[in-house]
């Protein structure tokens, strides 16, 4: 569900975090009020702001006001996207691949197989109703994620169980910055294909 923002389009608060959402590439249910007839002032809109300012965000329930906190809210959580990539995603490909580039072992343990199904199934609700990770924009996330994600399957196939990760894969594979990673990752895949079997 799109994070909704009580909003006034003349409002340069809101305008700044209409641009960031568009920035960042995600969409919000925009919820105009009519500040002329006193919409803000009504209980219902005092229940959520007390203070009665525009922009307020609701973002499923968790409500913040100020265009500044609401921008620092916004890109701290989309910026999450980047950092499930080095923290989740790709430690975790580290965790498998090392072990077996280093001649130390032929197996990826069943426990870290589950924790590759468990990114897939974490990729697979970030991008439930959406294009790209964080909304319908590229950004910098899908390219660290395209880059992990291209790598891990050789391990753990992304099985139909998980169909927002393999359009999304395949969306990346068709766009032209996609193209550096192609060399690449058929090296990587006949480098641990070849110390798996050897
Ligand atoms: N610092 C706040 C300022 C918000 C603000 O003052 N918005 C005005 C519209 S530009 C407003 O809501 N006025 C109605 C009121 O305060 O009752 C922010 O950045 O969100």
């Amino acid at each position: 569900m799109a994070p909704k923002v009580y909003s006034i389009d003349a409002s340069p608060p809101c305008r700044a975090t209409l641009m960031l959402a568009k920035a960042i590439g995600l969409t919000l249910d925009v919820y105009n009020l009519n500040l002329l007839e006193g919409e803000h002032l009504k209980p219902e809109y005092l229940k959520i702001n007390p203070q009665h300012t525009v922009p307020t965000l609701d973002d499923d329930g968790f409500i913040i006001w100020d265009s500044h906190a609401i921008n620092l809210y916004l890109l701290e959580k989309y910026d999450q996207r980047l950092h499930f990539d080095s923290g989740v995603a790709f430690s975790l490909l580290l965790r498998i691949a090392k072990p077996i580039r280093l001649k130390q072992t032929k197996l990826i343990p069943d426990n870290l197989k589950g924790e590759v199904r468990d990114t897939y199934g974490f990729l697979n609700a970030f991008l439930e109703g959406k294009k790209w990770t964080c909304g319908d924009k590229v950004t910098i996330a899908d390219i660290h994620l395209a880059a992990t994600i291209s790598s891990i399957q050789l391990f753990e196939p992304i099985t139909d169980s998980y169909p927002n990760v393999q359009r999304w894969l395949s969306n990346c594979e068709q766009q032209s910055w996609y193209q550096p990673n192609l060399k690449g990752l058929n090296d990587f895949n006949n480098l641990f294909t070849s110390l798996i079997n050897a």
